[in-house]
């Protein structure tokens, strides 16, 4: 049983109140000045991994409070309650067991009495056994060649991961091409079909309920392009897997069971890139590399589960983004890797922290009086530097920011990493000092403006600064490291769920859309003028009719 504790009624909750009224009036760079142990205090190395979270706007006795506040709403008993099986994911009737797809020390997990662990070697057993096959040339398509293409049909939590990982990885791709189709919009598979072979490519079907309106209807257009070149029914077996929990509609589309790679109910969408959703990758890195990536989100899941909180990265991340989204009322989070290989980051975690915790009710079924899970977005560094930083950085909002950078590049080329890298530590420093107004003033004098002209001028080049950032530095973007850091922010998403008192697992939000758009698909099917909806709804639609 997960605790329903209101975190508002906490003491802790009472106590941060206070002191949030403390803090905002300081700044990082008083803070700074204050204590040179400042880093050494609020940085957590582990492994291959430093969060320095010093540049935010917490002292002591913030971290104090807010691991008071974890304590009060029973984090650590919740995080038990995961590892251990328990169905916590309640309105679906669910245990929630993405650390099982990645526990390579096989210790027993248990669901309903049955340790999953044995299932869960199997599949990867067969996902080592066909990748292999797929990579060496040994699997052939149906007139006898080798396949050199991946076409993997999903959408949400069955491509954001695949795509997110592979492209991450790039540095450890094989000789295979990887293609990704999501969008239902016809667009996205006909431009993919026409830069692949029929005779060479495998098609793998990525859905966990195998109903998805989107994936369904590729999958069905992509068969149709692959018959159509001239193969068989029977043909289909060679170049269609599927990626699913439902054995009987995998059967019912025409793809053989044998080519279908298992996943569990317990496994949800957007945290199911370690599963049989997982197969693309493996493709694309080959099966070691996919068992890295693994390990390195099981070394944190043990991060996780054992460190002390004031250590634990996961905790302490969720920890700061409730400091900010429910003290600062900040609104949004921004995630800027400053790693090209990374640009489908935040992409990614927009589905895993958005549909995991933008919730308004409780787990007392009860409205929430309080903000529940921020906005995330971001673009990788520096490119966001040329866009939206400006408003980061002298708007009117406070956006607590994630830099995320390698130490070492894959492409060391001449100064390119020391000059992207000097960004990335650049733009943290100006984020947390700013400029005074005293220093443009100097820079102006400096660079010989006149005094009519520094008035003018000098109040648009003043930076308040006070603006708080978390510092990832990873020395080297690895399968293992990948891993571990995709894990970090997932238990983040965890940690703060669990505060909030909401259900991070389930995903009732998507459902309402998903039922007006299967209405009203019958009605598109003819021209005769629609009035059953609203005005506005009614006239979108028979203009569409007018103009298709
Ligand atoms: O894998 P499926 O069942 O096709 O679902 C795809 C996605 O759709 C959702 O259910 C809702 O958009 C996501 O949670 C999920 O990742």
């Amino acid at each position: 049983m997960l605790p329903t504790t209101d975190f508002t009624t906490t003491q802790a909750y009472k106590y941060l109140t206070d002191h949030y009224i403390d803090i905002v009036s300081k700044s990082l760079k008083e803070m700074f000045d204050a204590d040179d142990q400042r880093f050494n205090k609020f940085s957590i190395q582990f492994e291959d991994i430093l969060l320095d979270y010093s540049k935010n706007r917490i002292d002591d006795e913030t971290i104090a409070l807010l691991i008071q506040l974890a304590k009060e709403c029973s984090l650590k008993e919740a995080i038990d309650a995961m590892y251990s099986g328990e169905k916590i994911n309640v309105t679906e009737g669910r245990p929630v067991l993405h650390i099982a797809l990645r526990n390579r020390s096989n210790t027993p997990i248990y669901v309903d009495g049955k340790d999953v662990m044995p299932d869960v070697n199997k599949v990867l057993d067969q996902m080592k056994a066909f990748s292999e096959a797929i990579i060496s040339g040994e699997w052939k398509g149906y007139t006898g060649k080798a396949i050199t293409d991946v076409v993997n049909i999903g959408i949400g939590g069955s491509d954001l991961g695949p795509v997110m990982v592979t492209e991450a990885l790039k540095a450890y791709k094989n000789h295979l091409n990887l293609h990704f189709v999501s969008n239902v919009d016809g667009t996205h598979i006909v431009e993919t079909l026409k830069a692949v072979d029929p005779e060479t490519t495998l098609f793998l079907v990525a859905s966990k309920t195998f109903t998805t309106q989107e994936t369904m209807g590729n999958a069905h257009s992509a068969r149709d392009w692959f018959l159509a070149s001239g193969a068989t029914e029977a043909d289909v077996a060679k170049h269609f897997a599927a990626l699913s929990t439902n054995a009987a509609a995998v059967e019912k589309f025409g793809i053989d069971t044998k080519n279908m790679f298992e996943f569990w109910d317990w496994v949800g969408g957007r945290y199911s890139l370690w599963s049989a959703i997982g197969l693309s990758i493996a493709l694309s890195i080959g099966f070691e590399n996919f068992a890295d990536l693994l390990a390195g989100a099981h070394a944190t899941d043990n991060h996780f589960k054992s460190a002390e909180f004031d250590q634990n990265i996961p905790v302490i991340m969720g920890l700061i983004g409730i400091w900010y989204n429910n003290f600062f009322e900040a609104e949004t989070n921004v995630i800027l890797p400053y790693d090209q290989y990374l640009h489908r980051f935040s992409a990614y975690f927009q589905q895993g922290d958005m549909e995991s915790n933008g919730k308004h009710v409780d787990r007392n079924g009860k409205d929430v009086d309080y903000s529940t899970g921020p906005i995330i977005w971001g673009e990788p560094g520096t490119n966001g530097q040329h866009a939206f930083y400006q408003l980061i950085h002298q708007g009117t909002k406070l956006i607590p920011a994630d830099f995320i950078a390698p130490a070492q590049s894959h492409n060391p080329l001449g100064e390119h990493h020391n000059m992207l890298l000097s960004n990335f530590f650049a733009q943290t420093e100006a984020l947390m000092n700013g400029k005074t107004e005293e220093v443009v003033i100097e820079e102006l004098k400096a660079a010989g403006k006149s005094d009519e002209e520094i008035v003018k001028i000098a109040p648009f080049k003043v930076f308040e600064g006070n603006r708080p950032t978390n510092s990832f530095l990873i020395k080297k973007i690895t399968p293992y490291t990948l891993g571990a850091l995709i894990a970090a922010y997932e238990h983040k998403i965890f940690t703060q769920g669990i505060i909030w008192n909401i259900y991070s697992f389930d995903q009732w939000g998507v459902e309402l859309g998903k039922q007006l758009a299967g209405k009203i698909l019958p009605e598109l099917k003819d021209n005769a003028e629609i009035s059953s909806h609203d005005s506005s709804t009614n006239g979108l639609i028979n203009q569409y009719k007018a103009w298709r």
